[in-house]
């Protein structure tokens, strides 16, 4: 039995009495927000618990309070228009008796000075110079505040700003984008982003979006510019709308307004993620920027009163997703009910959509737009709030779907042109051809299909190194010790799975950031922010980071553990190679795996796949190395499960006013004293001899300790070769002997698509009868050995031949 289970509960004889102001602070320490630095106590096989003490893992190494929140177009401020400045008007005097509230303290402020006026004496003169001074200091702050809370709104939405420098571009590079006839703001902002050519599925999508007012299906690799596609037509048509209005205004007065309906949401772009929503939104201001369209970002895990904020500047384009949406919609927001004149319907990465968690709300949105339910035998209690209007509008707004795993079926069009759903009111929508149906997509719709046989990205390499389950820690230790080059993303399927190797990577001295759905909002952004900003990072994340995240840094993506579908495993490896970069994922396969790995390489019709070359003299050392981070781990856990389940005993007791009584023998509070400082010596042991093995550079068990042999120099490498030099130092400072430089002469790391270009084994269609080669046993280091002794062998052999014939 342990310690833990041995302490009994008593109720307390004589309850502590708490004093107000105690019972006050516990109140508002009861109040506090979770943090998710704080270990978890619940799950058993959790060892972020134990790490996560310091806070280092949950992706992103800081409390929550020290991210600014603006940096996410989070803070936005009330927006008045004209009214904002209402406190400069010269105020009437008002007595103090009239007594309503309208102004707010501006004009009790203003009751103070009409007091002035009346009363006389030195004291009360004083005593207004003051009020005086802090109606002024109020004024001023309140300017301030102003001026702060209109710049944070241009912070988030794309304002008027064209810039004044001259534009240093050279329009013929850019040539190929001439045949799309965008609109000169749009192709300044081209220009600024260099983009020299439109990408094929621009090249496809744009005209018929933007000049023949389509709906459009587009479906292309991850990282080919789908954003784009859509978001340029966006723009495209607010812009032409917005000159035809001015034209026509300057011309016959108002009537220019009937064309641009200004002031409401005209496009809403859909997406399954946050921080897709929210890159979404940044790339769309981005190309906005030289125009007066607002973009904003409406995501959940932010606050949601900032996000009204947001909307009452009535932005023409929201990005966002779902369910934040839909609370807001539900809630009646008035820019988001009102849809009478939204022009575009985006889904992007509209297959994930009709996965569970996202469905609900997504139907809900779509029930709300203009005309959708119409024809329908009635419409849904929340919809009442919304603008009814005719079909005209909904034959107005264009239906865009894009995502890089889409599949149809061949009579889709079909499909359209009968219109099933319409008259299905409870039919079952999981589909993306249901979903684009319902939203309205017209039979006239566009459809781009650019993937080719293979839906991976053109310059992607892939490969897999088979491994015992137990194994896939060392691997992937080795491919980012020895190879560790370029921003690298490891995919789990589980947070467990997460929160373990982040563990052990982290006792590794592997920094990682993590990135999983059980973190809080600004956490996640945090975690990616940094990720982003540091070109060698490693990013340990869960499916939330599959989809859409565009960091052109990235160039490997492992997969620790297989995602459950082909389509997310397309994703998550389209975090690489994007654009024209190239770039390699590396799938760590254990026999578990291989029936499913073997079928996901059938159904994107892959004829080979590389098995990613290990270079198995390093595996000694890595073995070694991982076998006491397991240890430390497992007592680091162990530890921190104790210290929890005591805590939670004792708070737990505290809340009934119970008091833990230790009822164990001296005997056993002896024993249990002296295990745990055995334990912690044991800690301590396997700390240092760890300590011992970093401070060295991970070498091959064939180095000569005269060259480095292998895959260069790593960052990690680097640190541990700095690390050493330093031990060096100190040593031969205190030896007293003279100067000694160690000089490291190394070829820069070659990072694994160029490991994997330069030796990589094709395996051709070989994946479902693959063999294992486990670790314990170096088959590979054996296989090696026995081929070389054959040779070996048969040349003596033929020498001995040779011999006997003369
Ligand atoms: N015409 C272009 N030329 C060069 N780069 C471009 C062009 N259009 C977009 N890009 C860049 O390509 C990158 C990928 O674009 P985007 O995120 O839109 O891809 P995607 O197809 O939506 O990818 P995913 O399917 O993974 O979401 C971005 O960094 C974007 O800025």
């Amino acid at each position: 039995m342990s310690s833990l289970q041995s302490k009994t509960l008593t109720k307390r004889k004589k309850p502590r009495r708490v004093s107000r102001v105690d019972s006050e602070q516990l109140d508002r320490i009861d109040s506090l927000p979770w943090h998710s630095s704080l270990p978890e106590f619940t799950s058993n096989d959790d060892t972020f618990s134990i790490v996560a003490g310091t806070n280092e893992l949950d992706g992103g190494f800081l409390s929550l309070e020290e991210i600014d929140e603006s940096a996410y177009a989070s803070e936005i401020a009330k927006f008045e228009g004209g009214g904002g400045f209402k406190n400069e008007v010269k105020p009437k005097k008002r007595k103090a008796s009239e007594g309503d509230n309208v102004g707010g303290d501006v004009n009790e402020g203003f009751a103070d000075v009409s007091n002035e006026d009346e009363s006389g004496g030195e004291d009360e003169i004083e005593d207004k110079e003051v009020k005086i001074t802090n109606k002024k200091t109020k004024k001023r702050n309140r300017k301030k505040k102003k001026v702060e809370e209109k710049k944070e709104i241009e912070d988030v939405v794309a304002v008027t700003d064209v810039p004044e420098e001259k534009d240093t571009f050279d329009d013929g590079e850019f040539y190929a984008w001439n045949e799309l006839r965008l609109h000169p703001l749009i192709m300044k902002s081209i220009y600024r982003l260099k983009f020299k050519e439109p990408t094929p599925i621009q090249k496809a999508c744009i005209p018929a979006a933007a000049h023949q007012g389509k709906d459009v299906i587009g479906a292309a690799e991850t990282g080919s510019g789908k954003t784009l596609a859509f978001g340029l037509p966006i723009l495209q048509r607010l812009l032409e709308e917005r000159e035809k209005a001015d034209n026509i205004s300057e011309e016959n007065g108002d009537a220019g307004s009937k064309i641009a309906a200004r002031g409401f949401m005209r496009a809403l772009i859909i997406t399954p993620t946050r921080e897709l929503a929210l890159q979404v939104h940044d790339h769309l201001k981005e190309v906005a920027k030289d125009t007066n369209i607002r973009v904003v970002p409406i995501v959940g895990g932010m606050s949601t009163q900032k996000q009204e904020r947001l909307l009452k500047a009535r932005p023409e384009i929201v990005v966002g997703t779902p369910g934040r949406l839909w609370e807001l919609m539900s809630g009646g927001q008035i820019h988001l009910v009102e849809m009478h004149s939204l022009s575009f319907f985006v889904l992007d990465e509209a297959d994930r959509m009709i996965e569970n968690g996202h469905f609900h709300e997504l139907q809900s949105i779509i029930d709300m737009l203009p005309g959708v339910m119409e024809s329908a035998e009635g419409r849904s209690s929340h919809t009442q709030s919304c603008v009814t209007v005719s079909s005209f509008q909904r034959k107005k707004r264009q239906t865009l779907v894009f995502s890089a795993t889409i599949a149809l079926s061949a009579d889709f069009r079909k499909k359209l042109k009968r219109g099933s759903v319409k008259s299905k009111l409870n039919d079952d929508l999981n589909s993306i051809e249901n979903l684009s149906q319902r939203a309205g997509m017209r039979p006239t719709a566009a459809i781009f299909d650019l993937t080719n046989a293979s839906i991976m990205a053109g310059r992607l390499e892939e490969s897999f190194i088979e491994c015992r389950e137990e194994d896939k820690d060392a691997y992937l230790y080795y491919i980012l010790a020895v190879h560790g080059h370029g921003q690298t993303i490891v995919f789990c399927t589980s947070i467990s799975a997460l929160r373990h190797i982040s563990s052990i990577l982290l006792i590794l001295g592997v920094n990682v950031y993590t990135l999983h759905g059980d973190m809080q909002q600004r956490a996640r952004l945090k975690a990616i922010d940094r990720f982003r900003e540091n070109k060698d990072g490693i990013l340990v994340a869960t499916d939330i980071a599959a989809r859409g995240i565009d960091i052109p840094g990235v160039r490997t993506v492992v997969h620790y553990q297989l995602p459950h579908s082909a389509e997310v495993y397309v994703h998550r490896s389209g975090r690489t190679a994007r654009a024209s970069a190239d770039g390699c994922s590396i799938g760590l396969i254990s026999p578990n795996d291989t029936t499913k790995f073997a079928a996901m390489c059938k159904s994107f019709s892959k004829e080979s796949f590389k098995r990613f070359p290990v270079e198995l003299s390093y595996m000694p050392e890595v073995l070694k190395r991982m076998s006491i981070a397991r240890q430390i781990d497992k007592v680091m856990r162990k530890e921190s499960q104790e210290k929890a389940s005591k805590g939670w005993l004792q708070r737990n007791a505290e809340s009934v006013e119970m008091v833990v009584e230790e009822d164990d023998s001296e005997e056993e509070r002896v024993n249990i004293c002296r295990q745990k400082k055995a334990t912690s010596v044991h800690l301590k042991k396997l700390q240092q001899e760890l300590k011992v093995l970093l401070s060295r550079p991970l070498q091959p068990k064939t180095f000569s300790h005269r060259y480095l042999a292998g895959a260069g120099i790593s960052s990690l490498l680097q640190d541990q070769f700095e690390e050493l030099a330093r031990h060096k130092q100190d040593d031969t400072k205190n030896s007293g002997h003279g100067n000694s430089k160690m000089v490291v002469i190394g070829q820069s790391c070659v990072e694994p698509l160029e490991a994997l270009r330069s030796s990589g084994h094709e395996v051709i269609e070989g994946v479902a009868i693959l063999m294992l080669y486990s670790l314990s046993s170096f088959s590979f280091a054996n296989i090696n050995l026995k081929k070389k002794e054959s040779k070996h062998d048969q040349k003596r052999k033929e020498k001995k031949r040779l011999k006997g014939l003369e």
